[in-house]
């Protein structure tokens, strides 16, 4: 019997996290037939083992923290108790009360028609869906990423916990060995610790927090240690055995459960992608230009799969700019301006350039220290900063904010960054009274403020005002 027609799609979505929910969510909405293939459960990463339960497991322990610290305020709890049991049940109920926003109905009732199976490229516009011939005018990779796990001697003897896999854990570990310090290292190593767990960050580099700025890291490591995590930095782990990590520094830690946190790996092998002429970059990252189109121009991809920033944000970014451009054969490219947030407490905000950067490439940097923040010193959490970078033209191009919320400052930097908004934009806005946001607010300040201080506008400005003054005065003797 000849094989039946493959079916004729506009758009096929691989994968079912937030650039391929949110790519197809745009492409139904455009009038496109789409189908989106997930081979495990729709909401991909951020949903069941990313954000969401990262994010409910540190609100949990941020309320044990909270609860050990507040005789500061002159309020005494007693003994903090923490039951598992019931956190990892919060953790479910957040997972839960997201999910409906994720689901396959919830694609269904936009137009999306959802196959539960894998996907797989045969040709430069056809594909294998759950095992049936499928072509399609265009297609959407979003198979997002996968934790590594290091070639280190004896690792795949040991049952090591990833972030895919440490939901499952039913009792809080007692002694938890995490190797990374990057931002799930540096998040669910606070969190473990504030639950009760004995933590040690096993880190390669010298510092936590790598990449961000080193004065906002200093502040984390700091916090850490003051949550009893034990730090071993500027060391990697040689060789493990059951229960016991080695180190290069000749050091050993012993640990009930290791968790591995050492970055993460595009899904991008057994995809077909030879097929198809999709190429990698050297990273093994689908290679995307601008526009998010692959090497074949039928083909789009988004997300964690283009090795881009691995954000949740940048993943949504990516599959309606992605989508809008597959259906509409437009060529939008993604906005550059990229925040991140690591939600340690204190939280770590940033986005555009760096203070590092901002100096060496002469630019201005105006900090104000949360010490002289209100809203800071009413709730006795003052450790803390913000920083703004500024251009010759006195237009924010960047900022780092360290503190409680950071990321709720973050927007308003981001949209000024974006918008190439000023000191005197920033301080000219009237902003609600005592918040964090004050020291944004300050630092565009103290800007401006340090602009009239320049002697040739003190000069200036004091002609003008003399000047008035007179013609005032000459007006008034007239009347
Ligand atoms: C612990 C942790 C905390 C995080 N916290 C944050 C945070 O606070 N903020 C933030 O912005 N980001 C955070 N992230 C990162 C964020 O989760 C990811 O960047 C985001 O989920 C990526 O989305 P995606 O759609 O690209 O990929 P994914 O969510 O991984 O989705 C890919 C989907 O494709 C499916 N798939 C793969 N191959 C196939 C195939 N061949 N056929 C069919 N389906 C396939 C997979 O099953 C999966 O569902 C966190 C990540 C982790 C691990
Ligand atoms: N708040 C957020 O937005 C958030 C939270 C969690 C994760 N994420 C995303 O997930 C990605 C992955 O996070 P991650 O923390 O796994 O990776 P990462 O790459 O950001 O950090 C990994 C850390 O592990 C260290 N390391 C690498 N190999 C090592 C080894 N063999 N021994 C000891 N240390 C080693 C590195 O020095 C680095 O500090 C992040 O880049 C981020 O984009 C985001």
């Amino acid at each position: 019997m000849p094989f039946p027609r493959p079916e004729t799609v506009d758009l096929l979505v691989i994968g079912g996290g937030t650039a391929g929910l949110v790519g197809a969510h745009t492409a139904a909405a455009l009038g496109a037939r789409t189908v989106l293939v997930e081979r495990e459960r729709t909401g991909g990463d951020c949903l069941w083992t990313g954000c969401v339960p990262s994010k409910a497991v540190l609100a949990a322990a941020t309320a044990a923290a909270d609860a050990r610290g507040a005789s500061r305020l002159g309020v005494d709890t007693g003994e903090v108790t923490v039951d598992f049991a019931r956190v990892r049940a919060h953790v479910a109920a957040a997972i839960a009360a997201v999910e409906p926003q994720d689901s396959p109905a919830s694609l269904a009732e936009a137009g999306v028609r959802v196959e539960a199976g894998s996907a797989v490229l045969t040709g430069p516009d056809t594909a294998l869906v759950a095992g049936r011939p499928v072509r399609f005018r265009a297609a959407l990779l979003a198979t997002g990423a996968a934790p590594l796990v290091p070639p280190i001697d004896g690792i795949d003897a040991v049952e090591v916990l990833t972030s895919e896999t440490v939901w499952d854990l039913e009792e809080l570990p007692g002694r938890l060995v995490v190797l990374g310090g990057g931002p799930i290292g540096c998040e669910l190593g606070q969190a473990f610790a504030r639950l009760g767990a004995e933590v040690t960050v096993v880190d390669g580099s010298d510092r936590v927090l790598g990449p961000e700025d080193a004065d906002a890291a200093a502040l984390v490591d700091r916090a850490l240690r003051r949550d009893g995590v034990r730090l071993r930095l500027g060391t990697e782990g040689t060789r493990v055995e059951p229960g016991l990590l080695h180190l290069d520094d000749g050091g050993t830690v012993p640990f009930d459960r290791l968790l591995v946190a050492v970055g993460r790996r595009p899904r991008s092998t057994d995809l077909g992608l030879d097929a198809a002429g999709v190429e990698l970059d050297e990273h093994g990252a689908v290679a995307v230009d601008e526009a998010l189109r692959t090497s074949n121009p039928r083909i789009w991809a988004a997300g964690d799969v283009t090795g881009k920033p691995y954000f949740t944000h940048v993943a949504g970014m990516h599959g309606s700019t992605a989508a809008s451009n597959a259906v509409l054969g437009l060529r939008r490219t993604v906005d550059p301006v990229v925040p991140r947030v690591t939600y340690t407490s204190p939280e770590v905000a940033s986005v555009g350039v760096s203070p590092a950067e901002a100096r060496e490439r002469g630019l201005t940097v105006r900090r104000v220290d949360h010490g002289t923040v209100d809203r800071a010193v009413a709730e006795g959490v003052t450790e803390g900063f913000t920083s703004l970078v500024l251009d010759r033209r006195r237009r924010i191009v960047g900022g780092v904010v360290v503190g409680p919320r950071a990321g709720e400052t973050l927007g308003e930097l981001t949209l000024a960054v974006r918008k190439g908004l000023t000191t005197t934009d920033l301080a000219g806005t009237t902003h609600a009274y005592p918040t964090y946001n004050d020291a944004l607010v300050d630092a565009a300040v103290g800007d401006v403020r340090a602009r009239l201080a320049n002697p040739l506008v003190r000069a200036a400005l004091r002609a003008f005002v003399a000047v008035r003054g007179r013609l005032r005065d000459a007006q008034r003797s007239e009347r």
